[in-house]
C-alpha cells in the first residue's frame, strides 16, 4: 500500500519541492552533501523531508531529533537502505552494511565480546609497543606523516586480531589495508542515496563503453577479497604454531571457541573472518582520518599545542611517555580528543539507518523504509551548539578546571547512534588518546615550510565522499627538544610486547 494511503491525513516532515516521479531528486546535493543538507534544514527545520524515485529519504538536523529517533526508537530505526552498490564496493561481508536482522546480529555481538569497554586494558600493551615504534619512525622520516599514521592504525589492528606483525610502513599491507575500503570511498555519499534506485548498475558488463565506474569498483574488491582470507589463515597458523608470541590475538581467541562441537562450526568461522576483517578495516580508515585532522588542527593552532604540552609536562613530566593510567588527570589533553573529532568529522554523515515501519516524528508521518540522515556534521559546526565552530579549541569542553558535561559531547555523534553504534568506538578511542598524548609530549607540529622557510598557509577542507578526509594536511614535525628525541629511542627499545 503506498504510504499516502496508510499517513491516514498526517504530512510528512517539510522539504524541497517534489516532481512527479523524480520526486525531490534534483534538490538533492550532489557535492559534499552535507553543506546543501545543512542549508536546508535552516530553511525547513530540524528535519527534512526528500523522496527520490519514490525512496523518502529524511535528514535530521538536531542532537535531540537524533536521541529521539535513532537512539529512542532504535528498534525500529536500525535498518540500512539496500543498496547493489555494497556487494559493488565488496563491502557485503561489512556488518556495518548489513540489514537489521540475525545475520547482523550475529555478527555484532560476536564482535562486541572483543571490543566491549571491559576488554580495552588486554590491548594496552599493543597499543603502546606500536605507539614507540611509530614515534621513533616519525623522528627519522617526518615527511612520510601520512604513510606512517596508515603504518600506526593497521600495525595495531592486525596485531590485536589476528597477531600479526607489521614491522615495516613499506610492507605491502599497509597498502593492502589502506585499500581494502577503495570502494567504499569511491562511494561518494550522493551516489549512496541515488544509485540504491538504480540497481541496474550491477549488470553493466565492465566492458561496456562507459562502465568505468564498475572497473573501479572491480578493481577495489581485490584488497577487500584479500583482506577477508589471507590474514585470518595466517592468524590461524600464528595462533596454532607460535609458542612465545601474542597468542591471545582476537582469531587465537575465535578458533577456540569454533572448536567447540555444540558450535556450528562453519557458521561460527564464516562470521569469524567477516569480523576481524571489518575490525582492520573499518576500525583503520577512520582512526587514520581522525590522526591527520588532529596533525593538521594543531599545525594550524599553536596556541593549542603549548596549552596541551605544558598540561603533558605538569603531569607526566620529561622522562617518560605518557600512559592510559595519566588520562584522568590529562583534562586538556581530552579535551583535545573530542575537539578532533569534533572538528574533522570523518563521517559527515554518519551511515545512514533506515526504518522498519511506519513511524511518526514531531506530528510528521514516516513512512516504513525511509533512509534515515543524522547530519551529524552540521551539528558538530553549528555555533549554537560551538560558538565559533571553524576553530580548534579544546577549552570549550573544559569548566572549572574539569570537562563539562554540559557541553554537548562529540562521542555521542561521531560515532553514530541506537543499536547500530560503532562497536568499535573504545577501542579508537584508546588508540587516539594514546597517539594525541604521546606526539604532543616529544614533538612540535608547525605549518608547511616554502622553498625560502616561510610557512605555507593551509586552509581545512575536508574532501568529498561518504568517509573524509583532511584535503590538504601538510606539516612540520619534529622533536621538542634533545631530551624529547632520547625518550623516544629509548621508550622504543624498551617497547617489548
Ligand atoms: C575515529 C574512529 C571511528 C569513527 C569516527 C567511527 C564512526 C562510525 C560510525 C559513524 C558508524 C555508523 C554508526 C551508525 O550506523 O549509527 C560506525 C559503525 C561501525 N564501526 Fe566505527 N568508527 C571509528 C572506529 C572504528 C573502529 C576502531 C572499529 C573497529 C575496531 C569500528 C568498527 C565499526 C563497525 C563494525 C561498525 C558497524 C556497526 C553496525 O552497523 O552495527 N569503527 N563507526
Amino acid at each position: 500500500m503506498k504510504w499516502r494511503a496508510r499517513a491516514r491525513g498526517r504530512s510528512v516532515p517539510p522539504g524541497p519541492r517534489r516532481f512527479p516521479v523524480i520526486g525531490s531528486m534534483l534538490s538533492v546535493p550532489t557535492w559534499k552533501p552535507w553543506k546543501g543538507f545543512r542549508d536546508m534544514l535552516a530553511k525547513y527545520g530540524d528535519i527534512v523531508y526528500l523522496e527520490v524515485l519514490g525512496a523518502p529519504m529524511v535528514v535530521l538536523g538536531s542532537p535531540e531529533l537524533i536521541d529521539e529517533f535513532l537512539e529512542k526508537r532504535s528498534a525500529n530505526t536500525s535498518d540500512r537502505i539496500k543498496t547493489p552498490l555494497i556487494s559493488l564496493a565488496g563491502q557485503a561481508y561489512n556488518f556495518a552494511f548489513m540489514p537489521y536482522g540475525q545475520w547482523w546480529r550475529d555478527h555484532r555481538r560476536m564482535f562486541w565480546q572483543h571490543f566491549n569497554p571491559g576488554r580495552m586494558s588486554e590491548y594496552w600493551h599493543v597499543e603502546r609497543a606500536v605507539t614507540r615504534k611509530f614515534l621513533v619512525k616519525l623522528l627519522e622520516k617526518p615527511t612520510a606523516l601520512k604513510r606512517l599514521v596508515q603504518f600506526h592504525v593497521a600495525a595495531i589492528t592486525m596485531k590485536v586480531t589476528y597477531g600479526i606483525d607489521i614491522e615495516d610502513h613499506e610492507d605491502e599491507l599497509v597498502t593492502i589495508v589502506d585499500e581494502s575500503f577503495m570502494g567504499l570511498r569511491l562511494v561518494t555519499a550522493t551516489m549512496q542515496f541515488l544509485l540504491q534506485h538504480f540497481p541496474f548498475v550491477q549488470h553493466v558488463p565492465p566492458w561496456f563503453p562507459g562502465a568505468s565506474f564498475h572497473q573501479l569498483m572491480a578493481r577495489a574488491r581485490v584488497p577487500a577479497d584479500f583482506m577477508l582470507d589471507v590474514p585470518f589463515n595466517q592468524g590461524r597458523e600464528i595462533a596454532t604454531t607460535s609458542t612465545n608470541d601474542y597468542s591471545n590475538s582476537v582469531v587465537a581467541q575465535l578458533l577456540g571457541k569454533l572448536e567447540d562441537p555444540q558450535g556450528d562450526a562453519a557458521r561460527q568461522e564464516h562470521i569469524a573472518r567477516d569480523i576481524t576483517s571489518i575490525a582492520v578495516t573499518g576500525g583503520s580508515d577512520t582512526t587514520y582520518s581522525t590522526i591527520m585532522g588532529f596533525f593538521l588542527a594543531i599545525s594550524l593552532h599553536p596556541q593549542v599545542m603549548a596549552k596541551a604540552q605544558a598540561e603533558l609536562d605538569a603531569v607526566v613530566g620529561p622522562d617518560r611517555l605518557p600512559d592510559f593510567d595519566d588520562r584522568d588527570a590529562l583534562v586538556y589533553l581530552n579535551a583535545t580528543v573530542k575537539e578532533a573529532l569534533r572538528w574533522h568529522n570523518v563521517v559527515p554523515l554518519g551511515v545512514t539507518h533506515c526504518t522498519v515501519n511506519d513511524d511518526e516524528l514531531c506530528g510528521y508521518f514516516i513512512p516504513a523504509g525511509t533512509a534515515v540522515v543524522p547530519n551529524v556534521w552540521a551539528i558538530m559546526h553549528n555555533p549554537q551548539y560551538y560558538t565559533d565552530p571553524g576553530a580548534f579549541d579544546p577549552d570549550r569542553f573544559i569548566r572549572n578546571g574539569k570537562l563539562d558535561p554540559e557541553v554537548l559531547d562529540p562521542m555521542k555523534l561521531a560515532f553514530g547512534h541506537g543499536r547500530r553504534i560503532c562497536p568499535g568506538r573504545h577501542f579508537a578511542d584508546l588508540s587516539l588518546f594514546l597517539t594525541i598524548a604521546c606526539v604532543l609530549h616529544v614533538f612540535d607540529i608547525g605549518p608547511p615550510l616554502d622553498g625560502q622557510g616561510h610557512p605555507i598557509k593551509i586552509q581545512y577542507e575536508s574532501t568529498h565522499g561518504f568517509l573524509v578526509y583532511p584535503e590538504d594536511c601538510r606539516c612540520t614535525v619534529k622533536p621538542r627538544s634533545a631530551r624529547a628525541e632520547s625518550l623516544i629511542r629509548g621508550s622504543a627499545e624498551s617497547g617489548v610486547l
